[in-house]
């Protein structure tokens, strides 16, 4: 597992967060913040029905439409928006953004559901962040964070998430394992996160698993590359949601990345940016159409 390997070369920069993460005393909520979602709505089918209707929209195009009117396909786009404030990799992104406006912004753009960092420290997040957006929106709530203990996954239970991640390269083998059942017993969805074959691999041989994200960050080196889930999503069994992550800037690559097979896009950065989300998205549908 590259992060917990501590080979000699350029420093690891996700195995120094992973050890802050296992130092980290468990997050405690205030009442008020607690319990705020009585029904999850499912990741898993929020990108089924948002990449069903973007194929029935291919194909309402393929059947005669001009694609010169971008219509809505209906059911969201199959777009995971994230609010994220700051990243390791890019430091200060939107150090003020408020995590409730940017998604419900996300939202009304379409996005078939949220990602939220709920990490301080290294992301500039919060789980009162999550809680906030759960709370304010009816789309599925990914909570962002690297998790590496059972009580991260009793906290974004808590605050309301519909899914949290589990970073392949940050976790041992029966550690993913249980991770990976904690998560399910408690009713929450979970993203396996990929960034190599051998971690596909590895994702494979787990029972359970619903979402495989496939990185185009390399976590250890912070390089990005949008070709990386264009070789492993195709490789992804049919019947798991395939997720594409990190390096979207323009929307013709989200584009790609539904061409090859991506069920959804992960995008942060390039969203958090923008004054208007709604014309990276019409973008990608535009872009989308044009390969019809
Ligand atoms: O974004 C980082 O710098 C980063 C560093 C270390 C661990 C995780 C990191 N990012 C988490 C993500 O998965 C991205 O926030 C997400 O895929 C969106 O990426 P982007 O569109 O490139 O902001």
């Amino acid at each position: 597992m590259r992060a917990l390997e501590g080979a000699a070369g350029p420093p690891d920069r996700l195995a120094a967060m992973v050890q802050a993460k296992r130092a980290a005393r468990p997050a405690t909520l205030q009442e008020s913040q607690a319990g705020t979602r009585p029904v999850r709505p499912s990741l898993v089918a929020a990108l089924r029905r948002a990449r069903q209707a973007l194929q029935a929209y291919r194909q309402a195009l393929e059947a005669g439409g001009t694609g010169t009117a971008v219509p809505s396909p209906g059911a969201g786009l199959p777009i995971v928006a994230e609010v994220k404030r700051r990243s390791p990799s890019a430091g200060d992104i939107a150090p003020s953004a408020d995590a409730v406006s940017r998604a419900l912004a996300y939202q009304r753009a379409g996005a078939a559901a949220v990602s939220v960092l709920a990490d301080e420290a290294f992301f500039g997040g919060s789980p009162a962040d999550v809680a906030a957006v759960a709370r304010a929106v009816a789309v599925p709530v990914l909570f962002k964070d690297i998790v590496v203990e059972p009580w991260q996954i009793d906290l974004a239970r808590q605050v309301g998430a519909s899914a949290v991640l589990l970073i392949v390269a940050a976790l041992e083998e029966d550690r993913l394992r249980s991770l990976l059942r904690y998560a399910r017993d408690r009713g929450l969805e979970t993203v396996v996160e990929v960034h190599t074959q051998r971690e596909l691999e590895r994702a494979m041989a787990l029972d359970g698993v619903s979402v495989v994200g496939v990185n185009n960050r390399d976590l250890a080196t912070f390089e990005v590359d949008t070709r990386t889930a264009l070789r492993l999503l195709p490789q992804v069994p049919e019947g798991i949601v395939r997720l594409a992550e990190s390096g979207y800037a323009a929307p013709d690559a989200v584009a790609e990345a539904w061409e090859a097979g991506a069920d959804g896009v992960l995008v942060g950065e390039a969203l958090m940016r923008s004054e208007d989300p709604g014309a990276f998205f019409e973008g990608a549908l535009r872009a989308w159409a044009r390969r019809a």
